[in-house]
This record gives C-alpha cells, sequence and structure tokens, in this order.
C-alpha cells in the first residue's frame, strides 16, 4: 500500500465551439464532436452530468445509528473489496457503511482504529463529540484498564479506477494545498494499491439538504451561506476555482449550523489551461473585435433575417464546461476560454435561488442549450445578448417564452412560492437576501461579487452573531458564433 502525498479529478468537459462567434449546429455538433484530448480529459466517462434524480438520490445520506445499520449485500461485498484491496486496511480502518455514491466515486463511514498514533490537526473533534455515538461498553480505569476514547470517524473516499491518474493527483494536491482553509474538509491521508486510490477525510456529520433547505428561515439562509463563502474565499483566495458548487458538496449540519466544502473533484488552479477571452478586454477593445468577427460571419437575408453559414470553417473553441447541470455559469455556457473563480459565485446564488424559491432543482436543464433558455427566460434577450457578446458570442432566439426584459428575481420568488396571487409582499429580510442574490447572479463576471465581498454583505452579517455562538471554536476560523435557441 503506497502512501499518495497528502491532499482533485474528473468531469472536465472540454468541448469546442468556433472562435469569435459560433452556429447553434455548431454548439450542438461540438457536443458530440469531442476530439481526442477531450474524451481522455472525460476520463472515458460517457455523460459526467447528473439528472436531478441521479445527483439527489433518495435521502441516502440521512443519518442514522450505526448500530442499526443493515448493509445491502452488494455494498457489503464492495467493502469486503475495498478492505482486501489494501494490505494492512482492517487493523488501519472499520468501515461502517456506504455514505454516498458520487460519478467518480463511493465514499464510506469508518472508524479510525489508529487515531492514537498521528498528528490529529485536522480534529473538528470539538464539534464532532456531539455527534458521536455513546461509547461501547467501556472498562473504567478503575478496573485497571484504561478507559476507552470514543470512537473516531473518517469518510474514506474510493475513487473509482477509471477516473484518469493525472485527474485524482491534481485533487489530491489541491486538497493538500487547502488543508488550512476554513470550513473546508482537510484531507488526512491517502493510499494507493495498484489502480486502486482511497482518500480518508475527517467525517463531517451533515443533513441531506431536501430536508431543511424549505424550512430554512432568512437567518437560516445567512448564516448556511456565511459558511460556504468562508470556504470559498479561503479557496478562491489561493487562486483555486472549485468548479462544482452545489448542495451535495457543500456538508452542512442544521444542527451545529456549520459546513464543510468537499470534492475537490474538478477544482483547478485559476489561469491552467485557459486561452485569453474577449471578457478580459476593455469594452473598446471588444467592440472593435466584435464588429470585425461579426463582418467577417454575419449573414442578412434578403428580408433583413439574420443566418450563420451553413459550411463554417472557423476553427472550434474548446473551453472547461465541467461541472453540473443547472449550476453553470453563464460565462461556462458560453464557453468563456478564461473563467475566473466567479463560476463557483453563480453557483452559489442557483444555490440562494432554490432555498428562496423552495424549488429543488431550480433549474433542470437537459444540456447547455436548455440551460441557456432557462437562464434567458428569467433576464431576457437584451442582457442574455449582453453577456454573450462579453465572450464573442451572438445569442438570438426566437422562443417567444423569452422576453426581451425577463423577470425581476422577487417576481420569481414570489410566484415559486405561490403568494403573488393573494398579493402577498416579501418581507423586508427577503428583501435583502434578493438583493444579495442580484449580487451572485450577475451575469457579468466582472461584476459578480466575490467571496469576500459576499463576506461583508449587510446579508452575511445579518447571521454573523447567531453563526458563532451556535459554533464555539469555529467561530474563529471566520469567516459566437449565431446561437439560435
Ligand atoms: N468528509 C465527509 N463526511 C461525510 N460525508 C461525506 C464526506 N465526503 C463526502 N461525503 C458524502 O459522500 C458524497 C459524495 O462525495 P463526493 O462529492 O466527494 O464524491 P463524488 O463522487 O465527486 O460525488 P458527485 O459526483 O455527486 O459530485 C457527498 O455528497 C457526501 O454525502
Amino acid at each position: 500500500m503506497a502512501t499518495v502525498a497528502p491532499a482533485c479529478r474528473r468531469r472536465n468537459e472540454s468541448f469546442r465551439i468556433h472562435e469569435d462567434a459560433p452556429s447553434t449546429e455548431d454548439t450542438e455538433m461540438n457536443e458530440n464532436l469531442q476530439d481526442e484530448e477531450d474524451r481522455e480529459d472525460d476520463d472515458g466517462e460517457e455523460d459526467d452530468e447528473n439528472t436531478a434524480e441521479e445527483q439527489y438520490p433518495e435521502s441516502e445520506y440521512s443519518e442514522s445509528s450505526d448500530e442499526d445499520v443493515v448493509l445491502d449485500s452488494n455494498i457489503s461485498h464492495d467493502m469486503e473489496r475495498l478492505q482486501d484491496s489494501f494490505p494492512g486496511f482492517r487493523s488501519k480502518y472499520r468501515l461502517i457503511k456506504r455514505i454516498g455514491e458520487g460519478t467518480f466515486s463511493t465514499v464510506y463511514k469508518a472508524e479510525d482504529l489508529q487515531y492514537d498514533r498521528y498528528d490529529n490537526s485536522w480534529d473538528m473533534e470539538k464539534e464532532n463529540e456531539k455527534w458521536t455515538p455513546p461509547p461501547l461498553k467501556s472498562l473504567s480505569s478503575q478496573d485497571g484498564h484504561q478507559r476507552r476514547r470514543k470512537p473516531k470517524y473518517v469518510a474514506i473516499k474510493k475513487i473509482y479506477v477509471t477516473s484518469s491518474p493525472t485527474r485524482i493527483l491534481n485533487e489530491l494536491e489541491l486538497l493538500h494545498d487547502l488543508r488550512d482553509c476554513a470550513n473546508v474538509c482537510p484531507l488526512i491521508t491517502a493510499f494507493r494499491a495498484t489502480d486502486q486510490v482511497v482518500a480518508v477525510l475527517p467525517y463531517f456529520r451533515h443533513a441531506d439538504f431536501r430536508e431543511y433547505f424549505r424550512k430554512m428561515t432568512v437567518l437560516d439562509m445567512s448564516i448556511y451561506l456565511r459558511s460556504l463563502f468562508t470556504a470559498l474565499a479561503s479557496v478562491h483566495r489561493v487562486g483555486i476555482l472549485h468548479r462544482d458548487i452545489k448542495p451535495t458538496n457543500f456538508l452542512y449540519d442544521p444542527e451545529t449550523r456549520r459546513g464543510v466544502l468537499v470534492d475537490f473533484g474538478l477544482a483547478e488552479r485559476e489561469g491552467s489551461d485557459c486561452k485569453p477571452c474577449m471578457c478580459h478586454d476593455d469594452h473598446a477593445a471588444r467592440k472593435a473585435r466584435l464588429r470585425a468577427a461579426a463582418e467577417r460571419t454575419t449573414m442578412v437575408t434578403a428580408n433583413g433575417a439574420i443566418g450563420y453559414p451553413k459550411q463554417d470553417t472557423r476553427p472550434s473553441r474548446r473551453a472547461n464546461r465541467a461541472g453540473t447541470r443547472g449550476f453553470r455559469a453563464p460565462e461556462v455556457l458560453f464557453k468563456c476560454t478564461e473563467q475566473t473563480t466567479k463560476i463557483d459565485i453563480w453557483s452559489v446564488g442557483v444555490i440562494l435561488l432554490t432555498i428562496l424559491s423552495r424549488r429543488f432543482p431550480f433549474f433542470n436543464s437537459a444540456d447547455d442549450v436548455e440551460a441557456m433558455i432557462e437562464i434567458a427566460t428569467i433576464f431576457g434577450r437584451e442582457k442574455m445578448k449582453q453577456a454573450g457578446r462579453l465572450h464573442g458570442c451572438v445569442f438570438e432566439t426566437s422562443i417567444p417564452t423569452i422576453g426581451s426584459h425577463g423577470f425581476k428575481l422577487d417576481k420569481i420568488i414570489l410566484w415559486s412560492t405561490c403568494r403573488s396571487d393573494a398579493g402577498e409582499k416579501l418581507s423586508d429580510d427577503e428583501e435583502q437576501a434578493i438583493k444579495f442574490l442580484e449580487r451572485c447572479l450577475e451575469l457579468d463576471p466582472a461584476k459578480r461579487i466575490s467571496a469576500e465581498q459576499a463576506l461583508d454583505h449587510e446579508f452575511l452579517r445579518m447571521g454573523m452573531d447567531s453563526s458563532m455562538e451556535g459554533t464555539g471554536d469555529a467561530a474563529e476560523d471566520d469567516e459566437m458564433d449565431m446561437l439560435r435557441v
């Protein structure tokens, strides 16, 4: 068993679109025409996007007493195999149950049997104490035996062998770099035996998002988001994009009001695998480039309608689209080649929209074009066109339900919570939450709020005192083508 240097991986969906201004046909085609390199990035996965049901299977992650665990025979078989793959595994860990099954890994809860032999600076013990079950019949010191300490739990993430070694190493290296970041689940250690890699993380008790999000008050939302933004601020400070922010990757315990960010499988360093995109140009330079591109490619028919070349010979553009459906920022959908940490902020915005609207999943698109339709329905054609132009894309649509100005977020929240017919109004707190939401769901990444700024926003300050009360020491942690859709 080899120990891998402590402390990401997978769904790196790169695909191509044409420089400056690709067409709808291209967009659809490009999904299928991934080149060899793209396929390698995808780790051989056919489609690493999850549908809502796949992402959030029935309450699998809800807590139950470990003593009550009845294991499915397939699960126990997998657990046996895992223990057999690593020499000495059984003396180090006692596998208890499966706690999560993702696209790229299976996660088990285990007892750390050799806890006392190692440096445990990762331990969130103070918080964990109250979550651990009563100690097993321990022998008192009077009996001449050492008092048995409470069991220490870890989460063992078995990374599927289909993940490329580069990706696995990336996840582990990033986790190692992030080991001291507040609200980020640290890596304890990792092991490799032949092609099998497991990462060992502190076990963090959490509830299923679907069980609590509808019950959250605005104050609860503020505390939840403060915890998530604390994690993001520290991740972004070191120039890392998480790329897969969604409820299942932020393990939150509503009781202690603490959360940790997990799954850096898609994370990357800002600026790696980047090509300049015109969204980073100044306004005048961008305008000039867009005009030149339009002259080269736009075709106007006799009746004045805009068209696109059938035989488009322009080279394709490749951009990283890794992430989960419904949570992807507009610049990811527009295949911006210079994405920044702001993509994570958009995803947090989608989480907040979900909580405020009491609808999960809020966005339910089958693919990126549908995702654009959903966003365009809310923000309207005009803003969406502007957003596309930022990245050199022309957004055109004739879908009648996409109005030119879209809808205000407060109206959407009232509709989705069935309050508009009764003429009910939003509370002051909700209005404050919506103002913050508008800052997260800003279509232009340069104008979108950063994690650091978010922590200073009055909405996130709302819950600060109560959040600190509930967390004890944790409080000290502080903190174009033609696109026709
Ligand atoms: N440290 C932990 N403590 C407790 N549970 C955990 C921990 N890490 C992961 N889990 C559980 O395992 C699930 C899957 O973990 P993770 O997201 O890291 O794997 P994944 O294969 O990348 O999943 P996905 O494809 O859904 O993103 C999590 O949603 C969570 O329920």
